[in-house]
């Protein structure tokens, strides 16, 4: 088994604590396609109670990895709503992630080469199929509070359709299938990707100015025009070298020395495929099987996850309280307005419902 090294150039971004999970079955994804020893990096926080029933899991978004404390700060952490002192919280970096988790960058045992762009296609169930071997393996029967915004709202919602152990979900910024301006949004970003001839080579880093573009367009759909005309004003004299523009490339940047291109490029077609209703006759009808007490919040501004996204989960789900936030950050707001969660998730908790 060739020992996958976390990816990241930047050494403390890969906490201390990550734990690997080595599958050595056939893992076989929904294409019918299968990878061999899957290797599941993860993280967890405190302590499992003597009957296990304080497990939160935490499934993260698109570019975070397995260590919510650190990209869910203000929610997650010491001192804090889910905090390690009460719950024993867990979070896995998401099948075709670069954080440790097997994706592109990793070797293929069948070949002894890196995946590259020969990784095959994956879906949000396939992400949750890794969820459960990591359950399995960690001997949890049941999770008290399954949680996740965005992408990883999507994978909580496919995991309780699969398995009702959660007594109860909190998912935000997030959907029950993709919509079409989702995929359009994400396709924009593949095209970008595409263009960068360095993708299709054997370069281990191929597509990094492609994801920078992608980055960039991302964020259009991450934010709102007021976290922009407010934060990146020029003076009356620019002519040229907008803060916006210098932002935008930073941006990229940024994630272009921590991320790898065709991870993105495969986590964001396994967002294409969410539609909780492949395979169970509807939306309607897998969304009618969640039994747990579910709480979805919604960011107004949101335009990469409208409200209406949220709004077909709550009407459609037999337990669930909706609510909706305000955030300059539209989308991103779920990784920083914790306050305000916090304020909705707590009395969620604590009510003696469930
Ligand atoms: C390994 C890991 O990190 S796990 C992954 C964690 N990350 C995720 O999950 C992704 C989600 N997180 C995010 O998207 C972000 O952290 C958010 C949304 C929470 C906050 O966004 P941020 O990028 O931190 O803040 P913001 O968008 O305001 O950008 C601030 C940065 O832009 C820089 N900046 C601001 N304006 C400009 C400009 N005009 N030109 C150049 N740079 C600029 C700031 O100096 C700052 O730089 P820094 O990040 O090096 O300190
Ligand atoms: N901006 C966050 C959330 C995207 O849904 C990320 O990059 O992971």
């Amino acid at each position: 088994m060739t020992t996958s090294i976390p990816f990241t150039q930047n050494p403390k971004k890969v906490s201390d604590s990550l734990h690997y999970y080595r599958h050595s079955d056939e893992f076989c994804l929904e294409s019918g396609e299968t990878l061999n020893e899957v290797q599941i990096a993860y993280q967890t926080f405190g302590t499992l109670n003597q009957d296990k029933s304080n497990v939160v899991w935490v499934c993260h978004a698109l570019t975070a990895n397995a260590d919510p404390i650190q990209w869910w700060p203000g929610l997650i952490g010491y001192n804090y709503l889910i905090n390690p002192e009460e719950h024993f919280i867990v979070c896995a970096n998401i099948l075709g992630s670069c954080y440790g988790t097997t994706g592109p960058r990793d070797f293929d045992p069948n070949t002894g080469e890196r995946y590259l762009s020969n990784f095959p296609n994956i879906t949000i169930r396939d992400q949750v199929k890794a969820h459960i071997l990591l359950r399995k393996h960690l001997e949890i029967e049941r999770i008290h509070l399954g949680m996740g915004g965005s992408t990883g709202g999507q994978q909580i919602l496919e995991w309780v359709i699969e398995e009702p152990i959660f007594d109860k979900l909190f998912v935000i910024a997030t959907s029950a299938q993709s919509s079409p301006w989702g995929k359009a949004i994400r396709a924009a970003q593949r095209m970008a990707i595409e263009a960068d001839p360095s993708f299709y080579s054997s370069s281990v880093n191929g597509g990094k100015k492609g994801m920078e573009a992608a980055r960039a367009m991302a964020l259009l759909s991450y934010r709102t025009p007021s976290t922009f005309n407010q934060s990146q004003k020029d003076d009356n004299e620019a002519l040229d070298n907008y803060r916006a523009e210098s932002y935008q490339r930073y941006q990229g940047l940024k994630l272009s020395h921590r991320f790898d291109a065709r991870s993105y490029y495969v986590l964001g077609k396994a967002m294409d495929t969410h539609n909780v209703g492949r395979g169970r006759g509807s939306v309607q009808k897998a969304l009618a099987t969640i039994k747990a007490e579910t709480l979805i919040i919604g960011i107004e501004g949101d335009i990469l996850f409208p409200i209406e996204d949220q709004q077909i989960i709550a009407e459609h789900l037999p337990n669930s309280t909706f609510k909706i936030i305000q955030s300059d950050y539209g989308h991103d707001g779920f990784l920083i307005e914790t306050q305000k969660i916090s304020e909705i998730l707590k009395p969620f908790l604590s009510n003696e419902s469930n």
